[in-house]
């Protein structure tokens, strides 16, 4: 073989590979998306050529081959792009390629402990982090070309010589370093391929097969897309996961280039919402599957793809987080989410109320940690309501398919005005809150759910927005419309004392606990349903409550300062009214009736306290021998 040249690259570190080899410690993988990006270049660029007309012959069917030669530790890069003169080898390889290395290195200089995003753009040198010789075989697609074969060894020496390949296009040759033998492995090939190449829009072969997906539909227009496109494409980039709720196609090119997809996905409790789920991606070749940085953090839980070649990769994390652009574009993703929101809402509010449970949940935590985006959806905002709306139909209200009432909060403030002015009620749940918003329904009034987990942050945030309106969740406090006034009817004529009072005192004596305040009411046109008493919890010590069970603090102590509400109007109250009057002191100052009515009367709290959770370890132990007393009294034969 004729050596054409023999000649020093112009590089002014002498040994700058075991400088990038160490920096990549860990990421030796991406040599191989670099090659093949480079491949793909080289045949887009004949592409070009052959528009241009200036192409003699056919371009063929692009396609990229990988090879592995076990014996001689090779593995094999080959396209059948454009091709390289030897003049261009000179030029591209020894210039360019090795003073981006020397770039490279400049850069990682200064931030060598920060992690970089995707070292990107690596290029040609990447090929010596796995290598101890490169060799290039090649052959222009430009008339009258000659093969060229390039080797070096990573030292600035380089030698150029005559070729041998046949075909238009490049095969680059990696003789593999010892450390390095894994990538004589086809699954470790194939694997790297699926990570980094998938989305390329050129076949990539190894041993037959083709082993790429190659169709990006974050490309393609979304007039061209159906609904099945899109599911089939989050099925395949997360398999047995729940169907997606909603997707947003990312499209523009000014002033920066975003393409991409991102899913609502069907949120778990479990789900960490620090963690980026989003695959970032150059010009449809992985980058890395945190971007964190790129995507507003209320974002974060979203899923699939953002691809855009003016996010600057070769920097570190707290670059770009810092880069102006970076924060546009995290900008523009945040406004188009919220428009496919508002357009959903608009277009069709049904399916919106039908996701909304799973959706709430990224649109409050968006308007919690973001103004902007809190402005734009202010007013596709609902709650689920415990009324039913049926009678009007109008824009700021609708039905989800389980019969589910949902309303925007200034019409339920307009709704209600005449009822109570600016005051919202809400439950946090429906279960155990139940007896509460049954009260408030039978009444006529309405009460907002606002039962997931991030609503009692939601309702801060709400209350600073509506500054005249107060907040009360349905065990708060009772309304006035909720309560009969009593006559105060006088039952003791010795003590002068009324029912309530007398009530009160024999409440107070078996919960024996000051702190506690009791108070007797009647519940309006009550029935069976409405509870003989309940616990009502101030509304600012219920917060301080559930802000030391957020800040891990001991949660179960129900505060001690807290309101027992006796229904004078049920039946077992007045009962136990009966049980005491009746009672008749035997010969050792002990009265079996009164000790059964204080029995039943902390029975009764404590099944108030139940429905508050307010039981810890012992307090359940207590209830439970409590129970067993009052039973065992109720059916032993006086
Ligand atoms: N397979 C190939 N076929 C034809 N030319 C190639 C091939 N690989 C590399 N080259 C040439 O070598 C040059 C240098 O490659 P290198 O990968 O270092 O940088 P780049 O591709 O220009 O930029 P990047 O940093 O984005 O990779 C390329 O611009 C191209 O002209």
């Amino acid at each position: 073989m004729a050596i054409l040249e023999q000649g020093n690259i112009t590089i002014h570190t002498d040994n700058i590979f075991p400088i990038i080899k160490k920096s990549l410690y860990s990421e030796h993988e991406i040599f191989l998306r670099e090659l093949i990006s480079n491949a793909v270049d080289a045949i887009q660029k004949l592409k070009m050529v052959s528009y241009a007309g200036e192409l003699e012959g056919e371009i063929g069917d692009p396609q990229i081959t990988l090879s592995i030669d076990r014996d001689r530790k090779q593995l094999k890069i080959a396209d059948n792009g454009i091709g390289m003169t030897a003049d261009e080898i000179k030029r591209y390889i020894n210039q360019v390629a090795f003073s981006s290395a020397e770039d490279f290195i400049e850069k990682y200089k200064g931030g060598a402990d920060q992690p970089i995003i995707g070292h990107f753009g690596l290029g040609f040198y990447s090929a010596f982090i796995v290598a101890d010789r490169v060799e290039i075989e090649t052959l222009s697609y430009q008339k009258g070309a000659t093969p060229v074969h390039w080797t070096c060894d990573g030292s600035p020496s380089f030698e150029l010589s005559e070729g041998s390949r046949t075909e238009r296009g490049t095969t680059i040759i990696l003789n593999l370093s010892e450390e390095e033998l894994e990538y004589l492995e086809p699954a470790r090939i194939r694997q790297l391929v699926k990570t980094y190449c998938d989305f390329m829009p050129v076949p990539i072969a190894l041993e037959g097969e083709v082993l790429n997906k190659q169709k990006a539909i974050w490309r393609e227009s979304a007039g061209n897309l159906k609904e099945e496109d899109y599911q089939e494409f989050y099925r395949y980039l997360y398999p047995f996961q729940d169907e997606p709720l909603l997707w947003v196609h990312l499209n523009t090119d000014y002033p920066y280039q975003v393409n991409g997809v991102l899913y609502f996905p069907k949120l778990r409790p479990d789900i960490d919402l620090t963690q980026g789920q989003i695959k970032l991606f150059c010009n449809q070749v992985f980058v890395s599957d945190h971007c964190e940085e790129v995507v507003p953090r209320f974002l974060l839980p979203m899923r699939g793809v953002i691809d855009s070649p003016d996010i600057p990769l070769n920097v570190s994390r707290s670059a770009l987080q810092a880069d102006r652009k970076v924060r546009s574009i995290a900008g523009f993703i945040a406004k188009k989410v919220g428009d496919r929101l508002k357009e959903l809402y608009r277009s069709q509010r049904d399916q919106y109320l039908n996701i909304w449970s799973d959706l709430s949940t990224f649109v409050k935590f968006g308007c919690l940690n973001d103004q902007k985006f809190r402005e734009q959806v202010k007013e596709i905002l609902v709650f689920r309501s415990s009324a039913e709306l049926s009678e009007a139909t109008s824009s700021d209200r609708g039905q989800d398919s389980q019969g589910n009432w949902y309303t925007t909060l200034q019409a339920y403030l307009e709704r209600n005005q005449e009822k109570h002015e600016n005051r919202v009620y809400y439950c946090t749940d429906a279960a155990s809150q139940a007896t509460y918003i049954e009260l408030f329904r039978k009444k006529g009034l309405e009460v907002l759910y606002l039962d997931s987990f991030i609503d009692s942050h939601f309702v801060s945030l709400l209350e600073q927005e509506y500054q005249d309106v107060r907040f009360s969740r349905v065990d708060a406090e009772l309304d006035d419309t909720l309560l009969e006034t009593e006559e105060a009817e006088i039952v003791d004529p010795t003590t002068n004392k009324t029912r309530s009072q007398t009530l009160k005192e024999l409440f107070e004596a078996a919960i024996a606990n000051s702190r506690i305040n009791v108070r007797t009411e009647s519940l309006k046109d009550t029935d069976a349903s409405a509870p003989p008493a309940m616990v009502l919890l101030p509304e600012a010590a219920r917060r301080m409550r559930e802000m030391s069970a957020f800040l891990g603090q001991d949660p179960a102590n129900l505060p001690d300062d807290h309101v027992l509400l006796v229904n004078t109007a049920h039946p077992l109250v007045q009962n136990i009214l009966s049980l005491q009057q009746g009672a008749i002191l035997s010969s050792d100052g002990h009265s079996p009736s009164q000790v059964l009515a204080e029995q039943l009367c902390r029975h009764i709290y404590d099944l108030a306290l139940m429905t508050q959770k307010g039981f810890d370890a012992e307090g359940m132990k207590a209830f439970i021998e409590r129970s067993n007393a009052v039973l065992t009294a109720l059916t032993t034969r006086q």
